[in-house]
């Protein structure tokens, strides 16, 4: 887990690395919608991905798990080295991948069923447990998203009767249940109230002792408070990435300034 997987090629001292993306480029048809990224994802830190509407940040997270493999007409080349292997390879069990990389998304997005199964099904589809162990395993990750006080007595109800905040934070126990290395988190408090919102930006912070994370976010605060490193993408290309203190004080190109500073996006 977590081997180094190459020296990185932004010249900052990351020490292990989770993820590597190498040259990737991405089309949606004849939408060439990511052009030759190269990027690194260092092991548990927050990598933060910024840039206006439309520059690809969701595209890049998708790739990340094979989101697109769902899709015909989607197509990716170049090379994301995960463990030692890239994981555009058509051969890669790509359930296995997605229990290793697991995604949030941007609205929760709770199975209808309840709050137990909803981390449980998860576990069932790769590991057999003992109900004794699933009780555990499902406590465990409760409690770890801060969660378990405010469901203990109700695991059997359903998880819509949860509020969006709750919802959210079972999505995490939900990703974090089948053990994976990477969690991708793609705008996860744009659907909460700053309440819910500075719970989850906490849970990050705590999550990342144990877990890599790559978040995508148009808060940019969000990302100068939870991110170590900050990527900013515009139309498609990676411009620069940086330590965050270095990217919203001293940034290198004109479009990232005027980019943090508003002038535009
Ligand atoms: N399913 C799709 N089919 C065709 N083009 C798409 C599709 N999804 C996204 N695109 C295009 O790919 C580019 C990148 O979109 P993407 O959603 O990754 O941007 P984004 O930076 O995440 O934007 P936002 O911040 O608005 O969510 C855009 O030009 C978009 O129009």
């Amino acid at each position: 887990m977590n081997k180094p997987i190459m020296d990185d090629t932004t010249g900052h001292d990351t020490g292990t690395l989770a993820l590597a993306i190498r040259n990737l480029d991405f089309w949606y048809g004849s939408n060439h919608a990511l052009k030759d990224i190269s990027l690194d994802f260092p092991a548990r830190q927050v990598t933060g991905m910024i840039g206006p509407s439309g520059c690809g940040k969701s595209t890049l997270l998708r790739i990340l798990n094979r989101m697109y493999d769902l899709y015909p007409g989607q197509r990716a080349t170049g090379e994301v080295l995960f463990d030692g292997r890239n994981i555009l390879s058509p051969s890669l069990d790509v359930n296995v991948l997605r229990s290793r990389i697991g995604m949030v998304f941007q609205k929760p997005t709770p199975f209808p069923m309840s709050i137990y199964d909803n981390i449980a099904f998860g576990v069932r589809l790769h590991e057999r447990l003992s109900r004794t162990d699933m009780d555990q395993r499902v406590e465990g990750v409760l409690r770890r998203v801060a969660l378990w006080n405010e469901v203990k007595d109700r695991l059997g109800a359903s998880a819509a009767a949860l509020s969006g905040g709750q919802q959210q934070r079972l999505c995490i126990a939900r990703t974090i249940a089948t053990r994976p290395e990477i969690i991708l988190l793609d705008e996860p408090t744009s659907a909460l109230d700053p309440i819910s919102t500075a719970r989850i930006e906490e849970l990050l912070d705590e999550l990342k002792q144990e877990f890599s994370i790559a978040i995508v976010t148009h808060n940019l605060q969000q990302a100068a408070r939870c991110a170590d490193r900050v990527a900013f993408f515009y139309m498609g290309e990676l411009v620069e990435v940086d330590t965050a203190d270095k990217m919203f004080t001293a940034p290198h190109a004109k479009r990232t300034q005027d980019y943090i500073t508003g002038r535009f996006g």
